[in-house]
């Protein structure tokens, strides 16, 4: 039987949503899980793939905008929901629906693709590179006592009804967006993602519990978190699970990890994804107690070269040449001369010769700044062909603050 692919109906979305459930292991979302990701979904840019009357493969893409190097907001599709049934599995379905997107995501003037993959060995074909970084961790409070910086006791804390919350803790999150490469702006109803809290999904927690920083009456901070209570012989040994926390300034975010390291009878604080320079690995007097253990997380693809090098800065003056290949998306292949500093960049194609030679995927992965040119060299995935290039790219593209993803999409 053949198959057809096309863009989603919103009318189909059940049995399309269907498809993606059975490809990830056949349990269902729950249902408050389900709803949000239906309202989410942006069906004119979801496709599917058909044959006959049956979905048999399924992918997605939100209208995302992320910060990058420098501060600006940049329209990038947020590839999502990418599933192949098992029937139809290994036939080329996930190639074509790739292929299909990013003709669209380019033909819609988005010069990045960014997603979480289910296994990292997926996407690389396709010209993403690991570009963000995210670290989780365990506390041992028991063991390791908070230095906190001056100016953390004139921040007070304040429970506030989970329902409640959204209003104060948007307006954090948006002064955060522009402050760290990585992030996302808030699209209208993603609002909603923090305050998801499915009691399936709990593992014996509590509700999700929010808690503000303020200072002056101004709010300053929030964290979002669970208590999971435990007993052993020896006492109380629960664990608190950060969901989410940001602070507008160090005193704000200290006395937000000072807070949650001293939950009554806990004796542990779970980090499921904080970025690699977080600031709870410097408060805190024995980071090796915390185990910190870090992986990529967001991947990233120049759709347009051209666009997406010239709209973020470098920390340090470049003039480099690179020789780009681009096998999936051959309009990227070629050459092109990268000028820029803090302040801005030009990126166009050129005749002149190169002075490093990488592919899509390698310009991917360091685009955020995340991951080093030097790094990637190292490994043989960039060449240098001008004495000195690797190093002026390298500096170059790094970010004093490190690029994050901060939610699952
Ligand atoms: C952004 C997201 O949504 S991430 C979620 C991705 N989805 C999942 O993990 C759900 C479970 N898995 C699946 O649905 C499918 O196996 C998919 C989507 C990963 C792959 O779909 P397929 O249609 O089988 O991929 P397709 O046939 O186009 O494969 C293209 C190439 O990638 C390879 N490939 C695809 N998936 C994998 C994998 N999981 N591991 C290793 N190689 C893979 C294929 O072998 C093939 O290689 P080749 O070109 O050298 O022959």
């Amino acid at each position: 039987m053949t198959t057809e692919l096309r863009v989603l109906d919103p009318s189909e979305w059940d049995r399309w949503f269907a498809t993606l459930e059975l490809a990830f292991g056949g349990l269902a979302e729950e249902p408050e899980e389900r709803a949000l990701w239906r309202d989410l979904t942006e069906c004119g840019r979801s496709l599917a793939v058909w044959e006959g009357a049956s979905p048999v493969a399924t992918a997605g893409a939100f209208s995302f905008r992320l910060t990058v190097p420098g501060g600006a907001s940049v329209p990038a599709a947020g590839v999502t929901m990418v599933s192949v049934a098992g029937t139809h599995r290994r036939r080329g379905l996930l190639t074509s629906m790739m292929r299909r997107q990013l003709d669209d995501v380019r033909a819609a003037g988005e010069p990045l693709a960014v997603l979480t993959a289910s296994e990292p060995v997926i996407y690389g074909r396709f010209g993403y590179g690991a570009a963000t970084w995210s670290q989780r961790t365990v506390i041992d409070t028991t063991r390791v006592r908070l230095d906190v910086p001056a100016g953390t006791d004139a921040v007070s804390l304040r429970m506030v009804p989970l329902a409640e919350s959204s209003a104060v803790t948007e307006a954090v999150y948006a002064r955060m967006v522009p402050r760290r490469p990585g992030m996302l702006a808030r699209r209208p109803g993603w609002e909603r993602l923090p305050l998801l809290d499915p009691p399936g999904s709990r593992e014996g927690a509590s509700p999700r519990l929010c808690v503000l920083a303020e200072r002056d009456g101004e709010v300053v901070g929030y964290a979002y978190y669970a208590i999971k209570p435990d007993w052993s012989w020896a006492g109380a040994d629960g664990a608190v699970t950060v969901h989410e926390l940001y602070g507008l300034d160090p005193a704000a975010e200290a006395a937000l990890w000072r807070f949650l390291c001293s939950v009554d009878l806990t004796s542990k604080v779970r980090v499921n994804s904080v970025p690699v320079d977080s600031a709870w690995q410097h408060l805190v007097s024995d980071v090796r107690r915390c185990e910190p253990a870090v992986r990529e997380a967001l991947f990233a693809r120049l759709v347009d070269v051209g666009a997406a090098l010239e709209a973020r800065t470098y920390q340090a003056p470049v003039d480099v040449v690179f020789e780009v290949a681009d096998a999936f998306c051959p309009w990227n292949a070629g050459r092109w001369r990268l000028s820029g500093d803090a302040k801005g960049a030009s990126c166009s194609r050129t005749s002149d010769a190169a002075d490093l030679a990488l592919s899509v995927r390698e310009l991917g992965a360091a685009y955020l700044g995340g991951t080093s040119l030097a790094a990637l060299a190292s490994a043989g995935r960039v060449t240098e062909l001008r004495e000195g290039a690797l190093a002026e790219a390298s500096l170059a593209f790094g970010s004093p603050v490190a690029p994050w993803l901060p939610h699952g999409f």
